[in-house]
């Protein structure tokens, strides 16, 4: 009878196979055994990022495409910095690019159809929105483009023209408050941080126009600052929140006293998380029927949708998004638009001429009618919005079904005429800060021109500041009669600080202390810009 062959183990490995079942499961043979297969493991995911990934052809930094990293050290470590990476990439790639293992970004005018199509194509979210939001459950979150579709649709009829018309005597209320808060300012000398100033003018009226009741942080003493700082905290946890879900997925799960205790700097936006939660439920049991139709849930509560899409922890994500998105995105325009318009005394000539033209009254806080169709005013929120847009994210866009095939069509590119092939699936991403900046369409893009929209308004097939398609954004049109509004009645009002001048014959304003690179300019995406770190935010001084 034979006896089975034994494979014979070279020494070394026998001796440290001996010393591993000698020293356990848990030692530091296992660990380094660990270490390898980690390392084996990247190294062999990174290479099939490179090679066989259907996206291995998509030029751009072969970092980049290998692994997260890169991504996570710019806008982690460094903090939100990647955008400036991609910008570059643009620039030394051309107008498509791989920005990290499974996206893409375009800048070029001509992918915008691919990247945000209408109704006619189906286009999904990338799971990392829902991830960076926090807000899972609310529209700009949803995945799936059916279901968007339905939830886009049970609160579209509240933004629509016809409805924000609702909006005229809140917002002339709100700015009453605005112009006696600047008022008082104007007595006592007070320097104003004019960036707080508009956020809690812009948080007081999307909180009044959605749920029927207002934050009043126009009435605190300090415009709510801590709460504004407690935001910006939550928004500046973002990329961790995207890049390590368990982050966010511990944070939410955390009692109250837990996330106070360890966060301390998230206080006051949890306790305010907490509110929306009462709110909501109050809302649902009001028995005033009136109660319910002056808020954005009536359109969901009497939809169709089945019971699960109408629970209160949907609908404070809906509540929680509704203010995000309303609140620091136009607030950061409304002070990027009164920097510009301090800071270019032509441009202020300009735009003011145009009011009092049209709101002959000073004393008189404008209408709707009167300032919705003044064209320079509205070149003049375009071109902020262009040179400072408020989301500065990327904009990710999922083809489910379709790949697309996108061809170089840029005649200066070294890589013109090549076709690229995109499998459905592929996160396809544009950001408005890089479009907007593109010299092969707005000329010496840097420079603050309103003008430019009046001379050629084709420029517009190129704004993507408010998104395009589908998921563009909802609250657009609040947003321009907004800042139409706050604008043309501090404009009317006030005039810029003349320091050769003997005599004032009116109330003014002088930037103080402010710089466009230091205070104005997106140094670091948060998905809304912020300022270079120690930045003190937009200051005015007030003289009435
Ligand atoms: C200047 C001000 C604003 C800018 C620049 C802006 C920009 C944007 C952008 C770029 C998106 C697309 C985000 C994405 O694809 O991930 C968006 C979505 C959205 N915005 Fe705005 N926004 C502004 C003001 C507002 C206001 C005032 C509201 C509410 C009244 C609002 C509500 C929303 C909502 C609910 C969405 C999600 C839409 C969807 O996913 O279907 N936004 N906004």
């Amino acid at each position: 009878m034979s006896t089975p062959q034994t494979i014979p183990i070279p020494v070394n490995i026998r001796n440290g196979l001996q010393n591993w079942s000698g020293q356990g499961l848990f030692s530091i043979s296992t660990l380094y055994a660990a270490i390898a297969l980690w390392v084996a493991y990247g190294i062999g995911l990174a290479v099939y990022r490179l090679t066989l990934s259907p996206l291995a052809k998509i030029p751009g930094s072969k970092l980049a495409a290998a692994t997260f990293w890169y991504e996570i050290y710019y806008d982690i470590w460094l903090g939100g910095k990647y955008y400036q990476v991609i910008e570059d990439m643009h620039k030394k790639y051309g107008p498509i690019v791989r920005i990290n293992p499974y996206e893409v970004h375009f800048n070029d005018p001509g992918a915008i159809e691919s990247v945000f199509p209408g109704p006619g194509r189906k286009t999904n979210k990338y799971e990392f929105t829902g991830r960076r939001t926090g807000t899972q459950n609310s529209i700009v979150a949803t995945i799936d483009h059916d279901m968007h579709r339905k939830r886009r649709n049970t609160i579209s009829a509240f933004f629509s023209n016809a409805s924000i018309r609702r909006l005229e005597p809140i917002i002339q209320e709100h700015l009453g408050k605005l112009l006696s808060r600047m008022d008082a300012a104007g007595e006592t000398g007070k320097i104003l941080p004019m960036h707080y100033v508009f956020r809690a003018c812009t948080s007081d009226l999307i909180t009044k126009y959605a749920f029927g009741e207002s934050f009043h942080f126009l009435d605190k003493e300090d415009f709510a600052i801590p709460y504004m700082e407690s935001t910006d905290v939550f928004f500046k946890l973002n990329h961790t929140f995207c890049h390590f879900p368990w982050v966010g997925m511990l944070i939410g799960l955390s009692p109250p006293w837990a996330v106070k205790t360890f966060i301390p700097s998230l206080t006051e936006m949890w306790d305010k998380q907490l509110m929306w939660l009462e709110r909501v439920q109050d809302i649902r049991d009001s028995k005033d029927p009136e109660r319910l139709k002056t808020t954005i849930f009536e359109g969901v509560l009497n939809s169709k949708l089945p019971d699960e899409e109408k629970t209160n922890a949907r609908l404070t994500h809906e509540a929680q998004l509704v203010v995000f998105a309303g609140e620091g995105t136009t607030a950061y325009t409304l002070q990027a638009a009164l920097y510009q318009l301090l800071a270019n005394p032509a441009e202020f000539a300009k735009v003011k001429a145009e009011v009092i033209a049209a709101i002959p009254d000073a004393s008189q806080i404008p209408s709707f009618s009167q300032v919705e169709s003044l064209p320079y005013l509205n070149a003049f929120i375009q071109e902020t919005i262009r040179v400072h847009p408020g989301v500065v994210s990327r904009l990710p866009r999922v083809s489910p079904d379709l790949p697309i095939v996108y061809k170089v069509k840029n005649g200066k590119n070294s890589r013109n005429g090549a076709e690229y092939f995109i499998p459905a699936g592929t996160s396809l991403n544009m950001t408005a800060q890089i479009s907007h900046m593109n010299p092969d369409i707005f000329q010496d893009p840097y420079e603050f021109r309103p003008q430019r929209w009046i001379d050629d308004p084709r420029l517009d097939r190129a704004f993507i500041g408010f998104a395009r398609g589908t998921r563009n954004c909802i609250g657009m049109n609040f947003a321009r009669l907004e800042m139409s509004m706050v604008l043309a009645a501090i404009i009317r009002k006030y005039d810029i600080y003349q320091p050769g001048q003997q005599k004032q014959t009116g109330p003014t304003l002088e930037l103080y202390d402010t710089t466009r690179a230091r205070d104005i300019d997106l140094n670091h995406d948060y998905i809304i810009p912020f300022p270079a770190k120690g930045s003190p935010g937009l200051r005015v001084k007030i003289r009435n």
